[in-house]
């Protein structure tokens, strides 16, 4: 079989658009392969036909991937929350987050050079407020438009109130549309302030630049069109999301197994209650039981010290390859 391109080697397959490169794209081929989701993406092929289940992979910009989705162009798609948002509200209805993905964690950011810095020692701007009637630069032109076209309002309102504005004047912040390498914008002399992405805050900081104002919080998701194409296979969709979703839970979770007393059971079970229930069976010793627990893996050192406390002991923490919970 060909892997080429084509409505016949598409047809009768679930098209599921995974980001082509950038922050998500290690992670994604991660859960594929968790998901036995097995492929050859052939050089400069945006396509890769599944070899194990009759699904096409179809690599795009993550920026693309929610209008795809809505549009039902594709039935599956993984991409950050950021990129549903921006899509806007036309395209972002017709969508339906099935999960969170637990990755590329980020905030939009409205950012500004760091006023403590010596090196704006003459700047002004200090608040999102002192942003508006200036120019800001971004790749989310449409979530920057629509919160500055808010603030935009609400301080000409003020200043009109106030006699700074007569009746008919109003202020207009200009959104400058840059595709990346937006934290430079400032410096180059291109905007007063950006709204950017920002995860460790690293870039922001090597730039001088200093957050005032939240957008909104991200992470990575699989998203489903809301209005199935007639190629869509719910079953199959199910299985993809059910397989996906122990991967994720693989990642955070760890099993803890432990011995404790039968009069410190109870206590212990509030430390471990499990994700459904812990499980708890017998030991030779009539005194004892033993349990068997999922916890949080961010959780663990935590939980150890509680259940060493109350007397709990032969405490085991072993990985999750995968699961299904
Ligand atoms: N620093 C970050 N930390 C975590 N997640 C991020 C970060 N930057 C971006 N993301 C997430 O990854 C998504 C894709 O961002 P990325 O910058 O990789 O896009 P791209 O434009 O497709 O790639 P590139 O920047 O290589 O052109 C974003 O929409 C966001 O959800
Ligand atoms: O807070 P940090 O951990 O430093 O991450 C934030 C940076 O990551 C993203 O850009 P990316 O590196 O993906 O490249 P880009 O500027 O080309 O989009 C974002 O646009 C910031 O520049």
């Amino acid at each position: 079989m060909s892997n080429l391109l084509s409505a016949e080697n598409l047809n009768g397959r679930l098209l599921f658009a995974i980001p082509k490169k950038g922050r998500l794209y290690e992670k994604c081929l991660e859960i594929l392969s968790g998901a036995d989701v097995q492929f050859k993406r052939q050089h400069r092929l945006d396509v890769a036909l599944v070899q194990n289940l009759p699904i096409a992979l179809v690599f795009l910009p993550a920026a693309d991937i929610p209008r795809f989705v809505g549009e039902g162009n594709v039935d599956l798609g993984i991409t950050g929350q950021d990129m549903v948002a921006e899509a806007g509200e036309n395209v972002s209805s017709l969508i339906s987050e099935e999960l969170q993905l637990g990755f590329g964690k980020c905030s939009l950011q409205v950012q500004i050079p760091d006023p403590s810095l010596p090196a704006n020692a003459q700047k002004t701007i200090k608040s999102v407020e002192d942003l508006v009637g200036k120019k800001i630069a971004t790749s989310f032109d449409h979530l920057a438009g629509k919160y500055f076209a808010e603030l935009d309002a609400k301080v000409t309102s003020a200043r009109q109130l106030s006699g700074a504005l007569s009746q008919g004047e109003t202020l207009k912040t200009r959104i400058e549309y840059v595709g990346g390498s937006v934290e430079a914008a400032c410096a180059l002399g291109l905007a007063d302030g950006i709204v950017d992405l920002v995860e460790s805050g690293e870039t922001m900081r090597a730039c001088g630049l200093t957050p005032i104002a939240d957008l909104l919080v991200s992470q990575a998701v699989l998203i489903k069109s809301k209005t199935p194409h007639s190629r869509s296979d719910t079953n199959l969709i199910q299985l993809i999301t059910a397989r996906i979703r122990g991967v994720i839970a693989a990642s955070k979770y760890v099993l803890c197994q432990y011995n404790v007393q039968k009069k410190d059971l109870p206590q212990a079970l509030e430390i471990t209650p499990g994700r459904r229930a812990a499980t708890v069976s017998p030991l030779e010793d009539a005194d004892w039981n033993a349990v068997s627990s999922m916890v949080l893996k961010a959780q663990v050192a935590t939980i150890m010290d509680k259940l060493e406390a109350i007397g709990a002991s032969d405490i085991l923490i072993v990985g999750i390859n995968n699961c299904r919970v």
